[in-house]
This record gives structure tokens, C-alpha cells and sequence, in this order.
């Protein structure tokens, strides 16, 4: 078993469909900024806040040099913009969740808890710069990924099943 990576935008559903993944197979999970706030004992958006994006960079490379280095058959989920580290390739094979940016905001903001879970992500408090960045990463998360799994419109669980599927046969 390879390692995956579950990369795409701020709220795709890289966390919630790695839940899912790991009802559903032997993988166990891990994600890339569970593992930062907890090596700095401080919240993402704290990190932003206080010691700005550059350190939080910092912080994703030494992660992924760890996963290179240290981590076997492993469902990886990362934040949106994890994709640019150098190594990324040689982490394991890359899954992009895909879907419109329209939808990926509509589904966050449908959630109960909606205000938290803007606010807890930077880099979505402005609509506007958030949908720039947006489109500026698309067309990169697609070229480098191994799996594409457009999750528009399905639950996390049949994503799941499509990530498994879709794994398997690349194998
Ligand atoms: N397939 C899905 N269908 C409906 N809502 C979803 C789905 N996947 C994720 N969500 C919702 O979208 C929001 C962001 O999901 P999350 O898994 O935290 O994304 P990411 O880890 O990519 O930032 C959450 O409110 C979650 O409940
Ligand atoms: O897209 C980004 O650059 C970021 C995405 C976030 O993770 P999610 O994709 O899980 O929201 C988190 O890593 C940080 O706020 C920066």
C-alpha cells in the first residue's frame, strides 16, 4: 500500500472523505495541519494570525519531509496549499477532490457551524481573494494529480468508495 494524497481547495472535503476512507479499508489516517497545530499547540488560524503565513509554509515543509522520510501506507489529507511542496511527488500517489468553487462555499456555508468554519480558514475570510486563489490553483492541483474525483453533489462516503475504486485500479 502506497501512500495517498488527498489534495484541493480549502473545504473540498479532504478531512471528511479521509474519514471515510479509513471506515472503509485499512488505511490509516493523518493530516498535515492536525500534525502542524499540534507540533505549535496553536490553532491555524492563530499560526496566521501571530507568526503569518510564511512560518505556516515553513511548518508544511518540515511536515512533508517527514512524510517522505518516516511514513508508510498512509491516507494523507493536507491543507489547500500543501500541494506546493517540492517533494510532494515523492510522498505517494496524489488524489485532487475537484469541484467548483461556487459549490465548495455553498457546502461550507450550509453547515451548521458555517461562521467557525470560514473563520478558521485565513485565507477564505475575503470571497473575493479567496476565489483568485482559486482559480490560480486549479489548473496546478490538476496537473499534478495521479486520481481526479470530482465531488460535487456526492456525500463523502460514495467519494470514498470512488477514491478506493480509482486507487486499486492505478495500482
Ligand atoms: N461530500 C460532502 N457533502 C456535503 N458536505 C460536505 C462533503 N464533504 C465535506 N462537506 C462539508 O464541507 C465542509 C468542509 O469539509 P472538510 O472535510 O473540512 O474540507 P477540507 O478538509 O478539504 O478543508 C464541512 O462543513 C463538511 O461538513
Ligand atoms: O489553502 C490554504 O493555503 C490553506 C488551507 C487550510 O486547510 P484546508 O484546505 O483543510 O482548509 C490550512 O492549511 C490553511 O488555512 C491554509
Amino acid at each position: 500500500m502506497k501512500n495517498i494524497i488527498l489534495i484541493g481547495f480549502m473545504g473540498v472535503g479532504k478531512g471528511s472523505v479521509a474519514r471515510e476512507v479509513i471506515k472503509h479499508s485499512e488505511y490509516i489516517a493523518i493530516d498535515t495541519d492536525d500534525m502542524i497545530e499540534s507540533m505549535e499547540n496553536k490553532k491555524i488560524k492563530k499560526i496566521f494570525q501571530e507568526d503569518g503565513e510564511k512560518h505556516f509554509r515553513a511548518l508544511e515543509k518540515k511536515v512533508a519531509h517527514w512524510l517522505q522520510t518516516s511514513v508508510k501506507n498512509t491516507l494523507i489529507s493536507t491543507g489547500g496549499g500543501f500541494y506546493k511542496q517540492k517533494n510532494i511527488k515523492d510522498i505517494g500517489l496524489i488524489v485532487l477532490l475537484d469541484s467548483p468553487f461556487e459549490n465548495i462555499i455553498k457546502r461550507i456555508k450550509e453547515h451548521p457551524n458555517a461562521v467557525k468554519k470560514i473563520k478558521k480558514r485565513p485565507l477564505l475570510n475575503d470571497m473575493k481573494l479567496a476565489e483568485e486563489l482559486y482559480d490560480e490553483r486549479r489548473p496546478e492541483y490538476l496537473e499534478m494529480a495521479d486520481i481526479v474525483i470530482d465531488v460535487t453533489n456526492k456525500s463523502a462516503y460514495d467519494c470514498a468508495k470512488e477514491l478506493l475504486r480509482k486507487v486499486k485500479k492505478h495500482a
